[in-house]
């Protein structure tokens, strides 16, 4: 079931919480929203619920204005980050919250939850309370009381941001997993860009109540529209006025003249799991470069004992127009740029 979002502004007070949003979502696709706090992701996502009014524009799911329609009526299924379980009900019986309200058969009831429970694999936990639940059971749980009235778009707040690392990309498999098996037209707001990769097959960056940029993962890290997206999906560096990522960074202990090489000097070397982080200092008065190498590449080069490297875009490297900051850093919190002002991106191709 498609979702159709034109024209969609919303305040409160003077603060322009969406400013004029314009999305589509097609059906049976996993949407990641994705963006900093406060960008405006989960007012849109309760202006699709009908949680909230937008005070411009429409909404329409399935080709039908949803506009005026509330909540319950619009066939949605909601979670959100802290889930809002019935204590003193079981997890089936929580799951079984929504079917009972609408009155179904006992018997119909009794089926869709056992459905229900192997989907979420939780078919052991049925007659335990929630409080007897750990965190990540807890999601499957609000999951599968979301999935149990088959509604025709699933909703989802952070539904992972309570819980740690671990368990956040075990249920990330297992939402891609469950995606896959009930095809649900599902949207998912997270500000962890690693999580929406991973889940999503669209992604649409929310900033400052905008929409930066629409793609698929690949679009988005090989094409961003602008610097914020750039600098939003990963970390960024500063080489020759340009920003670029430090994996598209090489290095060489001489000069090669290769396109938009610079020399610099090595002033740090860090370790960070498999990689070696190195810091060149290009120009004295800038933050150094970072640029990124395996462990091999490092010891490979002998870096160790030098200070003097060259380093240049790799070929297709993608590198963002950069306008000066009063000082540029290695991992710069991007300013917002509109998406008409935005500067085309441009590729070591083209730039050479
Ligand atoms: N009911 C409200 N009253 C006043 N301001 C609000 C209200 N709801 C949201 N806002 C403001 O609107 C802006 C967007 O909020 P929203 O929750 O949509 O952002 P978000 O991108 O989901 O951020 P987060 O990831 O932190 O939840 C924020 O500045 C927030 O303070």
């Amino acid at each position: 079931m498609s979702i159709e979002i034109r024209g969609v502004s919303k305040n409160f007070g003077d603060f322009r919480a969406l400013a004029d949003i314009d999305l589509t979502i097609p059906t049976g696709d996993l949407t990641a929203l994705l963006g900093p706090s406060g960008g405006g992701k989960s007012t849109l996502l309760r202006i699709i619920a009908g949680l909230e009014t937008a005070d411009t524009g429409t909404v329409a799911i399935a080709g039908t204005d949803a506009t005026g329609i509330p909540a319950r009526k619009r066939d949605v299924g909601f979670v959100f980050q802290h889930y809002a379980a019935f204590r003193h009900l079981t997890v089936a019986q929580n799951i079984a919250f929504g079917l009972t309200i609408r009155r179904q058969s006992k018997q119909a009831i009794a089926a869709r939850v056992e459905e229900m429970l192997e989907l979420v694999h939780l078919q052991q936990f049925a007659d335990r309370l929630p409080a007897q639940l750990s965190g990540g059971q807890r999601q499957r749980m609000a999951l599968a009381r979301a999935l149990a009235i088959r509604p025709r778009v699933l909703l989802l707040d952070e539904p992972f941001g309570a819980l740690d690392a671990k368990v956040r990309r075990e249920l990330r498999e297992w939402l891609r997993r469950l995606h896959d098996e009930v095809h649900v037209t599902t949207v998912f707001v997270t500000h962890d860009q690693e999580e929406a990769l991973d889940v999503a097959h669209r992604l649409v960056v929310v900033n400052q109540g905008r929409i930066e940029q629409i793609g698929s993962p690949d679009e988005l890290y090989d094409e961003p529209a602008n610097a914020f997206v750039m600098g939003f999906l990963g970390p960024v560096t500063m080489l020759g006025g340009r920003l670029i990522r430090p994996h598209d960074i090489g290095l060489s202990v001489h000069p090669t003249n290769r396109p938009g090489e610079q020399g610099g000097w090595v002033k740090r070397i860090n370790r960070v799991g498999f990689d070696v982080q190195v810091e060149v200092e290009v120009d004295q008065d800038e933050a150094p470069t970072l640029v990124t190498l395996t462990r091999r590449e490092a010891v490979e080069k002998g870096l160790n004992s030098v200070h003097r490297v060259w380093i240049h875009p790799i070929p297709g490297a993608v590198l963002a127009p950069w306008h000066r900051q009063p000082r540029p850093v290695a991992h710069p919190q991007p300013t917002r740029r509109s998406r008409h002002s935005a500067e085309p991106m441009t590729s070591i191709t083209s730039m050479v």
